[in-house]
């Protein structure tokens, strides 16, 4: 298993706490920044990541910015790309189970790194379910495709 991690100047004070974790678990973690706490840009690091994903490198990717909002945002516009935003375990379950989701954001100001750890183990060990949910995930996609008609 390969996780693309990126993070923004505030998503970087918790980073370290989840490749140490991730690491702990055996996953490859691909570390593609930001490079320290001065002030950057989260779509930089949201496109990184989403790139990483849809080129095959990793398997799912994190996103850590302020609250998380911004760099799901920037995240889910590549197509391909299910980015969540989570700062309970409940949601990052059914984020895999029902929406397949392949990114998983959070907020180093919303979430402490207990709370961060107990969410990616949620999102982790979940599986998605197919069925009426990957009909959702079809027109999701047509959507991103501009195809989709009621
Ligand atoms: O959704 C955006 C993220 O939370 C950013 O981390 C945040 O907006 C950065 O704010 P600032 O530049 O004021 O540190």
């Amino acid at each position: 298993m390969k996780i693309a991690i990126g993070y923004d100047h505030v998503g970087y004070i918790l980073k370290q706490d989840v490749i140490d974790y991730l690491t702990q678990k055996n996953i490859t973690v691909i570390d593609l920044g930001a490079p320290s706490t001065d002030r950057t840009d989260y779509p930089i690091y949201a496109n990184r990541v989403a790139n990483a994903i849809n080129n095959k490198q990793a398997d799912l990717g994190i996103l850590i910015c302020g609250t998380g909002v911004g760099i799901s945002i920037a995240a889910n516009k590549s197509p391909g790309i299910r980015a969540v935003v989570c700062s309970d375990p409940y949601s990052a379950k059914l984020s895999r189970e029902h929406n397949n989701t392949n990114i998983l954001a959070f907020g180093s100001r919303v979430v402490g790194s207990e709370l961060a750890k107990m969410i990616i183990d949620q999102w982790l060990n979940a599986e998605f379910e197919g069925g009426r949910h990957q009909r959702r995930i079809d027109q999701i996609h047509l959507i991103e495709e501009g195809k989709y008609h009621e």
